[in-house]
């Protein structure tokens, strides 16, 4: 069935070709009057014989002047019809692209592939025009072959194919390109381009951060919970916009240091495949940059505030010096603090900009929670508090199943009673427990566990003594 709908359109498109022609012919031998009179009803009877619509998309838009640049439309589709392409097409084209996690497939010129949406057959093929020039071109784009995606339909599903298909494509086409592309890591550096057009607020470069939720030591319960939490909140769309609310969600990840606080928000990362922007707060210059900044992240990202207890504690110990000395020298001193204040903070994390983005989480961490201003990790503003803590039983169990596939083992029972006594982080866990030498020895890397642990403990003990003295 599928085939002989393309054969039909093809027989269309040949017969269509054949009145042309011979249309073309008598053009020739009649009055220019004539001839303009008949191509008014050329049109009429192509447009009457032949059924089938087309779209097209090219692969390059006016740049201004001789540059072109790549439509993002042609992109989308593009890469909407990658997946079909290396199911159906019979020829290939495989490329690499810079940022892609693999290898990119897309069907090879002239090939066609068949799409169905709700019972509706579409054709998309890919063409290639040559310009006609003979001016000669600084700018070798704008002569070269130019390849276009034209899509044919009946004409009785136009309006479904305009209104409903063809966002379907984009959005799907812009999804898949997100899935596919590495996660990106910016920070606020900004990154001095010699050319003015370089110029960005943000630097970035590929996260290939190997860890995972599967990774993280922690109560199974309360990870679950997490995630459970994070997958709702990318799935919120029509949640958020029924309540009227922005589709943001705030995070506050809090405990001791080495309890996995970075760590989890590259697992977040990870698993929303969102990008990361490291908001380093004490290089920013106050409040306006801030907002800069912000405006210039994307949707479907995670923008992180680090140790925020620090960066805002600069703004008082600004203020006290501000006091103390007369106020030129504050301002010549002042020129590399920043000036960013917690108000500046609430701001773009709350005010009316904010409703302009879509999809963004913000996760600010702290080892002093009880030192924040409530202001700013209120519920509603920090949706979740996240506690991060010492290490448990079963996170040590994680670890001895990842770093040395060990269900279980004799001196377990010593471990579990060691951890139960003494607050250790994970990070301190992990350290200890790995392997020292390539050769993976069990016993000895959990005895080497145990005499830190043991020694910890040991620690422990000296103080409390000392300080009851
Ligand atoms: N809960 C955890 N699960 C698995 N690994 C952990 C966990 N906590 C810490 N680690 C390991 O310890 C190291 C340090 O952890 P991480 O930097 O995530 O901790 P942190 O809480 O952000 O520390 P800090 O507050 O000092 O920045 C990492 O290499 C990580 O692999």
């Amino acid at each position: 069935m599928m085939s002989s709908m393309g054969e039909t359109v093809m027989r269309m498109g040949t017969l269509m070709g054949s009145i042309m022609f011979i249309y073309t012919m008598i053009q020739q031998f009649i009055p220019r009057q004539i001839s303009d009179y008949l191509s008014v009803y050329m049109h009429r009877i192509t447009a009457f014989l032949n059924p089938y619509m087309e779209i097209s998309f090219d692969e390059f838009t006016s740049g201004g002047g001789e540059w072109l640049k790549l439509s993002k439309a042609y992109t989308a589709v593009e890469a909407y019809l990658g997946p079909k392409s290396s199911k159906f097409a019979k020829r290939l084209k495989a490329r690499i692209v810079k940022g892609n996690k693999g290898l990119v497939f897309s069907m090879d010129d002239y090939e066609e592939i068949v799409d169905d949406f709700e019972g509706v057959k579409i054709w998309w093929s890919l063409g290639i025009t040559v310009p006609e020039t003979n001016s000669f071109s600084r700018y070798p784009s704008a002569t070269e072959e130019r390849r276009h995606l034209t899509l044919t339909f009946h004409q009785k599903h136009r309006a479904i194919v305009t209104k409903s298909y063809l966002n379907h494509v984009i959005k799907e086409g812009k999804a898949s390109m997100i899935e596919n592309r590495n996660i990106r890591l910016y920070s606020n550096n900004a990154n001095q381009g010699y050319y003015e057009y370089k110029k960005t607020l943000w630097s970035h470069v590929e996260f290939e951060h190997p860890v995972t939720f599967d990774h993280l030591a922690m109560d199974p319960a309360k990870k679950q919970e997490i995630i459970d939490d994070l997958v709702t909140f990318s799935m919120g769309r029509d949640y958020y916009l029924k309540i009227g609310k922005p589709w943001k969600r705030g995070y506050l990840l809090y405990g001791p240091p080495g309890t996995g606080k970075s760590s989890m928000i590259a697992a977040m990362a990870k698993l929303l495949h969102y990008d990361i922007y490291d908001l380093e707060l004490t290089a920013v210059r106050d409040n306006s940059e801030l907002k800069k900044l912000l405006h210039d992240t994307s949707n479907k990202s995670i923008t992180v505030i680090e140790d925020v207890d620090c960066s805002l504690d600069l703004t008082s110990r600004r203020e006290k010096k501000k006091m103390e000395e007369d106020e030129k020298e504050v301002e010549e001193s002042n020129e590399d603090i920043s000036r960013v204040t917690l108000s500046g903070l609430l701001n773009v994390i709350d005010g009316l900009w904010s409703a302009c983005s879509k999809e963004r989480i913000f996760v600010f961490t702290t080892n002093y929670v009880e030192e924040l201003d409530p202001a700013l990790i209120r519920r509603g503003r920090m949706d979740k508090h996240i506690e991060l803590s010492y290490c448990c039983f079963e996170g040590f169990k994680l670890f001895a199943k990842i770093y040395l596939d060990l269900e279980s083992h004799e001196l377990f029972g010593t471990i579990r009673q060691l951890i139960h006594e003494v607050n250790v982080s994970p990070a301190d866990v992990a350290e200890n427990l790995m392997p020292k030498t390539i050769k993976r020895d069990s016993q000895v890397c959990l005895q080497n566990l145990i005499k830190a642990l043991e020694k910890i403990k040991e620690d422990g003990k000296l103080k409390a003594e000392e300080e009851e003295e």
